[in-house]
């Protein structure tokens, strides 16, 4: 199936400075070049603001009569959400989760073994994002797009091939169903229909999206407060849905608040707002700036199923969302344009593709 984000990857490398992973186990202190100050993130240290400390993004039970409206409430205010009874079950849950854990527990010369080239997009490495900043996040992952044989064959003997592989697809399938009805969800909270929108008709099988799993992993910091997870930004996406391990460390921002803890709810799952479903909706709603924190004493997973359409698909705001008397917010990109442009000027991508509105 979808080999597009692979292309867009090939045509545009990501000269990443550290390209080789440290053993993070051999670290007892804080490396300098782990050592984020604010001159690395201006918002490092957004700190949250004491009237508003208890907010958090709700907890959306998908079964509950109201969830379109909660869900687009959600998007336009945070963009992003908790949901529960989203029927995937719970041990697909604990089956990615202990598969991504098994993933980097292996020895990181076995680990290097699937390392992602330059040009590429799947495999083992740092961030992508790592080369934005100067210095580098106390993570690492590893990204899957179509089969992940090829890879997992490098890390792991035949006998475990299949049932990996097996829980991936299984995975993959079930994110793409739900996001799909988060999606459509959402759109009707806006009173947008089917009929709206003619390249994501419900019905066609979804053979217009495709999506890659990023697995993610927060070793154990001996100075969580200096280190960096994965540093702020937006995902490229429709939409990205989450699950994290039982400890905390996703953050996500809001101009009147500041940064906010989301904390991990047992079989729950986290859903973001990315760039291109904030194009869609013509800026109504929010797409997420996030980052994950590090902690001293737990280590944390996160598996990101990251969603959008194939890249033939021209993605714009929805006509019925733009005023009659106004202009659409954003020009029209497909997901290939967009990564582009997100490669060359990262948290400023969204301004690049803005239509001067002068009114
Ligand atoms: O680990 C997390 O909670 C966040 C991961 C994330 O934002 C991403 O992979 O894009
Ligand atoms: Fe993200």
């Amino acid at each position: 199936m979808p080999t597009m984000l692979t292309d867009v990857f090939r045509g545009h490398p990501i000269h990443l400075p550290h390209s080789h992973q440290p053993d993070f186990t051999s670290l007892s202190e804080l490396p300098d070049s782990y050592s984020w100050t604010p001159k690395d993130d201006p918002l490092l240290d957004a700190a949250p603001s004491p009237p508003a400390a208890n907010e958090n993004i709700p907890l959306i039970d998908l079964n509950h009569t109201d969830a379109a409206n909660q869900i687009g409430s959600a998007c336009r205010t945070w963009g992003a959400f908790q949901i529960a009874n989203h029927g995937v079950p719970l041990e697909l849950l604990q089956g990615i989760e202990f598969l991504t854990g098994s993933l980097f527990q292996l020895p990181v010369q076995r680990k290097l073994k699937a390392a992602r080239a330059e040009t590429g997009f799947s495999g083992y490495g740092v961030a992508r994002i790592s080369s934005f900043f100067n210095k580098q996040m106390w993570s690492e992952g590893f990204t899957i797009t179509g089969s992940p044989l090829n890879d997992f064959r490098k890390l792991w003997p035949q006998h475990h091939l299949n049932n990996y592989c097996d829980i991936v697809e299984e995975y993959e399938e079930q994110m793409q169903k739900l996001a799909s009805k988060l999606m459509w969800l959402s759109l009707t909270s806006l009173g947008v229909s089917e009929e709206d929108i003619k390249w994501a008709s419900a019905n066609s099988d979804l053979n217009w999206a495709q999506s890659a799993l990023q697995l993610n992993h927060y070793p154990v910091c001996p100075e969580p407060d200096r280190a960096m997870g994965l540093a702020a930004h937006t995902d490229s996406t429709l939409l990205t849905i989450l699950h994290q391990n039982n400890t905390a460390g996703l953050q996500v921002f809001r101009d009147d608040i500041g940064w906010v803890t989301v904390p991990p709810v047992q079989g729950s799952l986290v859903v973001n707002v990315g760039d291109l479903f904030h194009i869609l909706s013509n800026g109504l709603f929010k797409s997420v700036l996030h980052r994950a924190r590090v902690n001293q004493t737990r280590s944390r997973l996160s598996v990101a199923f990251l969603w959008g359409p194939q890249s033939d698909i021209k993605i714009s705001p929805v006509p019925k969302l733009v005023s009659p008397v106004g202009s659409p917010l954003y020009r029209s990109v497909t997901w290939t344009e967009y990564l582009k442009t997100k490669a060359t000027h990262f948290n400023k991508a969204l301004s690049m593709i803005k239509n001067d509105i002068d009114e």
